[in-house]
């Protein structure tokens, strides 16, 4: 029997749980992380995202369980593990006073020693910054500051990024934009744990994703496992004729249903795409040509990730009174 490698992970949560008086906020989450992944804690407002981050970069000390990077406890050698980690929160949190270069400068030397100017400059360009840096951060774009909070976290060049909501009421093309300084960091080595509320950005960004709703991790899985597992694939075929009144009967082996007068809906289960021999949409096609059907038009449907999402928060909010909403992307009809 062969075993499966397991990347040793580079963040252990061990069963934490954070109560705020009766509310639990965290319960009993366990999750690794290994080095070199984007994963997406995806779920609704208040489900715990920010609280969890809060755990594991320090904010919060007073929790059950436990928290490790790489291989360090996050209260037991606090100093070590904040060092390791680089944190962008949800808020823009520095002095409107200062110059985006001062910005750096300052953030640089808080882990360890004072940057040096080619390291503010390398950081100035690659945010493409380098034009903004002695002006003060009040002129920035909305698009600027968000670089520049990344930049800022990014100085003391830590292995591990957490990014709290990191797209939060921007609009689509900033949104782009800062996906792309995202996956520009990981191909650089930088681990990456972001929270959302957006299903098209964990989508777009992320290598596994976490669902979290009430303060419980729903599900973790690789995005492409989630979205074969509960995701399905449907072929809609329109005919230039009506259906024969017999023909879906007589296909009874597959998963036909009629979706209008002309129009047939196939749906597939990944199994038996993958099966040897002709699939089930030959075998569609098939036999609506030995038929003497013509075809007007052929369109496949897979399911988003946005709606595995709501079937899984769906199911658990059936289990628990006074569910939050859920946000849909912010372009999503
Ligand atoms: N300091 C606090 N005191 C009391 N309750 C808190 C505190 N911080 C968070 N909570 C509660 O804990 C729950 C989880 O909040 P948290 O901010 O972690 O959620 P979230 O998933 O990050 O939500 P959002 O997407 O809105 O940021 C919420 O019900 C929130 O009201």
């Amino acid at each position: 029997m062969g075993s499966t490698y397991q990347a040793p992970s580079l963040l252990s949560v061990q069963n934490v749980t954070k109560r705020y008086g009766e509310l639990t906020a965290v319960n009993d989450m366990s999750l690794d992380i290994v080095p070199g992944e984007i994963f997406a804690l995806l779920g609704p407002n208040g489900a715990g995202k920010t609280t969890l981050i809060g755990c594991i970069c320090g904010m919060i000390t007073r929790f059950d369980g436990n928290i490790t990077v790489a291989g360090f406890d996050v209260r037991d050698d606090y100093r070590l593990t904040r060092r390791l980690i680089g944190l962008v929160p949800q808020e823009l949190n520095y002095d409107s006073a200062f110059t985006v270069r001062d910005v750096l400068e300052y953030q640089g030397g808080y882990f360890s020693a004072p940057p040096t100017p080619d390291k503010v400059n390398e950081m100035l360009e690659r945010f493409s910054l380098a034009d903004k840096a002695d002006r003060n951060t009040r002129g920035l774009s909305g698009g600027m500051k968000r670089r520049l909070m990344i930049a800022k976290a990014l100085m003391h060049d830590p292995v591990l990024l957490f990014l709290d909501e990191p797209t939060a009421g921007v609009d689509v093309e900033l949104r782009e934009e800062l996906w792309e300084f995202v996956r520009d960091l990981r191909d650089r080595g930088t681990t990456i744990v972001l929270t959302t509320h957006y299903i098209e950005e964990a989508e777009a960004l992320a290598d596994r994703v976490g669902i979290v709703n009430f303060g419980n991790l729903l599900r973790v899985a690789p995005r492409e496992v989630l979205m074969e597992s509960l995701g399905h694939r449907s072929v809609e075929v329109r005919l230039h004729e009506a259906i024969p009144a017999d023909f879906i009967a007589q296909m009874d082996a597959l998963n036909l249903e009629k979706a209008g007068p002309k129009t047939l809906m196939l749906h597939i289960d990944r199994r038996e795409e993958d099966a040897p021999g002709p699939g089930p949409t030959d075998r569609l096609l098939r036999a609506l040509f030995d038929a003497g059907l013509s075809i007007e038009r052929v369109d496949g449907h897979q399911t988003s990730l946005e709606s595995i999402f709501r079937q899984i928060i769906e199911q658990d909010n059936s289990k628990t009174p006074d569910a939050p909403q859920i946000h849909p992307s912010p372009e999503a009809p």
